[in-house]
């Protein structure tokens, strides 16, 4: 075929792909052209060169065959969607077609160990507030399968934020919703794909899921069409791929999002669960990560960023952690035992796609004999024989995992080649035919191989051998000196420097034979290892059930490891009802800095907290430990706690600074109001609720409102349990009026100006003027200092505050008051706004406070002098 010929099928294969880029299979390489080849070059690096023909030029780049999955792997990991075309024979030639298409959803062969969930989304048809949506999640790399229907955009975004989708498939509906897919975009780094229409019709829905799962409804639970919608057309999308996976998801699980806490975006980002938000430091999963495999890894994130609701779950997962916190021997003994565990879920997935090679059935081997030593070691402890745990490891089918174990063994040789076509995959014993095989060729290997002794003897020959390489395959050889001594059947085939080759035509006939039989042992070997693969893809869900099983062992090793070394406690979990929780900790800070530990009490009584104190005193952190105790509370872990009884909550809400969204150029005050306006939409009365200065952003008399209309809202209307840190002293007003608002501070001992952060937390509200103070230790120059104690003291008593420096027209300096009442300024009245005055005031307020006892002479002399400077001002 002509070069245009070539880029011509290319072109037209790339458009029928309605992919990004298209790697076209020419003979023993894959090839890139044109923008593909330039943008290949850029990304990867690879060499780009460039052909004429017919007068036209172009790009081209490209991979060995053999070498072509890490390559889309990167292209992928980069977002691209990269087609394949592979060649094959056809009785004129060869033809080319596409064979698969990689996304960032359906991308095997990861580098990562994370979870890499590829989601489609689905609208229902009434588009109001409270539209429902049919969400379907499916991580090819494990088989997880997880569909929901939820209520409302926000909720959308939630569970997408759980999940982290790499690529999302909008619905017919969806895909035309801009603020939606802003909204994901803005939160998840994902790539969004528009899958075909059709997949998503509710009968070619229904029909995929059936397929894949039996009856839908009875079978796996999906009654509402969105949710059907949904799973059909990820299914298909899977399948159009053409990965072969699909066996893989052998499980849909349909949950109900009130099986979890409720986290809204927002809050999964806030509490830093599984990443900082700046991306320093250190999220609460590195924090409290102890676990020895992916799996264990990838499970833990996934409790993290699901929370549960169930007590008796939870209790459960509690029990575990205990058991193993006692036991500290044996917990130590099985995470040496996990260690070596391999990753059976992925491996499922490889084996159902044909891509696992002997090694990962090997690792599937071992992993599979951990189960019964792990299971065994867990029965002879008896604190941990009756606990939970002997449940979680009982669970996959024992004998199963036996017997596939026990193929396995017998069928795998211990250490097998990588390539899977040059046979040694294989044990002795374990199928006749090959037996037969590998003896025929090894006593025509030992025939050539005692051949230079024999020959060598008998024609007296010292110095002759007999070798093999690629051009001459096997030959006899002999130094020149001595070549006198060959006989005539000896037929020359080379010439050397020092030395003959020779042939015979019976080596011909031994070589051909070896040939033979190698080339056969490969073919068989491979057969019998892909019977074997496919015995393990039947496997697939049980491979899946252990992979669970350990991964779970491992998380709840992880939590005990961890409340051993912290010193956390199994905090006693109730029904909805008070959160109480003696000397907690912040779980993340407590192993960076010498933490002060602080008891937080809520209940209906005590259901808000209004929290002042000055900057930086530990407001911030105290409500998030609060948070994330409650939640590490409902993962089934200990707490950093002396001792606490968490009545469980529904969901969790924070609205705390928007620090990354200022870098996107966004009104921070908007996206704070929005934040707001979820919560309030979304919380209930078994919510907790924790909000960080709302209100900061605007003017303070718009910010004092909002937070009172809030606070009266949360309290009077929504009941929730609330937190509330605030700067605006105004609300601490609240406390007096309404029943369940109670203030707390964060005690700060301040000493002749020095104020000394404690850390603890204390009721009632805090003492007003640390801001200046702040200002003060600051260094902020002294005349802005005392003025603006002078200007708080005007605000709160007479409500105006005067102008210094105001000129006239004619320039005279002229004393003009802003009067807050009518929000203008105007002219000072006799009575008040004289500077002299206020200062004197000032002075006077200054000299009563001091404390003689606590100032040094020197100190006092200053300070005396400064007032006078004051005075003659
Ligand atoms: N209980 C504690 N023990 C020890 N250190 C603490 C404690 N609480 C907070 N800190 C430390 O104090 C610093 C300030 O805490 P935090 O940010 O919570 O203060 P804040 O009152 O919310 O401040 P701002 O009002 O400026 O937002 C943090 O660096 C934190 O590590």
């Amino acid at each position: 075929m002509t070069a245009e010929g070539i880029v011509g099928e290319y072109l037209a294969l790339k458009r029928d792909s309605d992919a990004d880029l298209l790697a076209m299979q020419m003979g023993d390489f894959y090839e890139f052209f044109h923008d593909d080849a330039k943008t290949v070059g850029q990304e990867l690096d690879l060499k780009v060169s460039e052909r004429s023909s017919g007068g036209e030029t172009y790009q081209m780049a490209g991979v060995p065959v053999d070498d072509l999955t890490p390559y889309v792997r990167a292209l992928v990991e980069r977002g691209y969607r990269v087609a394949v075309a592979d060649q094959h024979e056809t009785e004129n030639g060869h033809a080319r077609s596409i064979t698969r298409v990689v996304t960032p959803g359906t991308l095997l062969e990861t580098t990562t160990e994370d979870a890499q969930y590829l989601a489609a989304v689905v609208e229902g048809a009434d588009q109001t507030e409270d539209t429902e949506y049919g969400l379907a999640f499916v991580d090819i790399t494990t088989g997880q399968f997880h569909v929901t229907t939820v209520t409302g955009e926000d909720a959308v975004l939630t569970e997408l934020y759980r999940f982290t989708p790499t690529e999302v498939l909008p619905g017919p509906d969806t895909r035309s919703n801009d603020r939606l897919l802003e909204r994901l975009a803005e939160r998840v780094e994902t790539n969004t794909t528009l899958h075909t229409t059709e997949a998503f019709a509710p009968g070619r829905a229904r029909h995929t899921v059936r397929e894949q799962f039996g009856a839908v409804k009875e079978s796996v639970g999906l009654e509402r069409e969105t949710a059907i919608r949904a799973a059909g057309a990820v299914l298909s999308y899977i399948d159009e791929t053409g990965i072969s996976v699909l066996a893989a998801v052998t499980r849909l699980h349909r949950y109900h999002p009130d099986d979890h806490v409720e986290l809204d975006a927002t809050t999964q980002r806030n509490l830093e669960l599984v990443e900082t938000m700046t991306g320093g430091g250190r999220s609460l999963f590195e924090t409290i990560d102890h676990t020895v495999t992916s799996a264990g890894r990838r499970l833990l994130k996934e409790w993290l960023t699901r929370p549960r609701r169930s007590q008796s779950e939870l209790e459960r997962r509690q029990a575990c952690v205990q058991a193993l916190c006692e036991s500290a021997m044996v917990r130590e003994e099985l995470r040496e035992l996990l260690d070596d565990a391999s990753d059976l879920e992925r491996a499922a997935s490889r084996s159902v796609s044909g891509s696992a090679d002997a090694h990962t059935l090997l690792r599937v081997r071992e992993t599979l004999a951990l189960l019964p030593k792990v299971a065994d070691r867990i029965e002879r402890s008896d604190r941990l024989a009756g606990s939970p745990l002997s449940e979680i490891v009982g669970r996959p089918d024992h004998t199963a995992v036996v017997e596939l174990q026990t193929a396995l063994s017998d069928a795998l040789a211990d250490d097998p080649p990588q390539t899977l076509t040059q046979g040694e995959l294989i044990r002795r014993g374990y199928d006749d035919e090959l037996d037969a095989l590998i003896k025929e060729y090894e006593s025509a290997v030992e025939w050539i191989d005692t051949l230079a002794e024999r020959e060598s003897r008998r024609h007296d020959i010292g110095r002759l051998s007999v070798d093999r390489n690629k051009t001459d395959g096997y030959y006899i050889q002999v130094p020149k000196s001595e070549t006198d001594a060959v006989p005539d059947e000896y037929e020359g085939i080379k010439t050397l420097k020092n030395s003959q080759r020779y042939v015979t035509d019976e080596l011909r006939e031994r070589e051909r034979d070896v040939l033979r039989l190698e080339e056969r042992r490969g073919e068989l070997e491979y057969e019998l290892f892909e019977e074997l693969r496919t015995r393990v893809a039947e496997h697939a869900s049980l491979l899946q059930d252990v992979g669970r099983s350990l991964a779970e062992l491992d998380v709840v090793a992880s939590l005990a490891r961890h409340a051993v070394r912290h010193d956390w406690t199994r905090p006693m979990l109730t029904g909805p009802g008070p959160i109480d929780i003696q000397a907690g900790r912040h779980p993340v800070v407590e192993t960076q800095t010498e933490f002060v530990p602080n008891d937080l009490s809520m209940t209906e009584d005590w259901r808000f907290l209004v929290v002042t104190g000055p900057n930086m005193s530990g407001k911030s952190t105290y409500m998030r430990q609060t948070a994330l105790i409650v939640l590490l509370a409902q993962i089934g872990s200990f707490i950093p706690a002396r001792e606490a009884t968490i009545g469980l909550v529904d969901g969790i809400y924070t609205r705390v600074g928007a620090i990354d969204e200022l870098a996107q150029g966004r009104s921070t005050f908007m996206i704070e109001m929005q934040e707001l306006s979820n919560i309030l939409h979304s919380a209930t009365e078994e919510s907790l609720v924790i909000l960080d200065e709302v209100g900061r952003g605007t003017a303070t008399y718009d910010g004092i409102s909002i937070a009172w209309a809030t606070t009266e809202y949360l309290h009077n209307r929504i009941n929730a349990k609330t937190l509330f840190a605030t700067h605006y002293h105004e609300l601490t007003d609240l406390a007096d009026r309404l029943p369940g608002v109670h203030n707390v501070h964060m005690a700060a001992e301040d000493r002749g100006g020095d104020v000394t952060f404690l850390w603890t937390i204390e009721d009632g509200p805090a003492d007003r003027s640390y801001g200046i103070h702040v200002a003060e230790l600051a260094s902020v120059p002294s005349p802005v200092v005392d003025r603006s104690r002078t200007v708080l003291k005007r605000l709160r008593e007479d409500k105006a505050i005067d102008v210094r420096g105001a000129k006239s027209g004619t320039g005279d300096t002229q004393q003009v008051v802003f009067d807050l009442g009518s929000g203008q300024f105007k002219r000072a009245s006799a009575d008040g706004g004289d500077e002299t005055d206020d200062e004197r005031e000032a002075v006077i307020e200054e000299l009563s406070d001091i404390d003689v006892n606590e100032q040094s002479p020197v100190e006092l002399l200053s300070t005396v002098q400064r007032w006078q400077e004051r005075l003659e001002e």
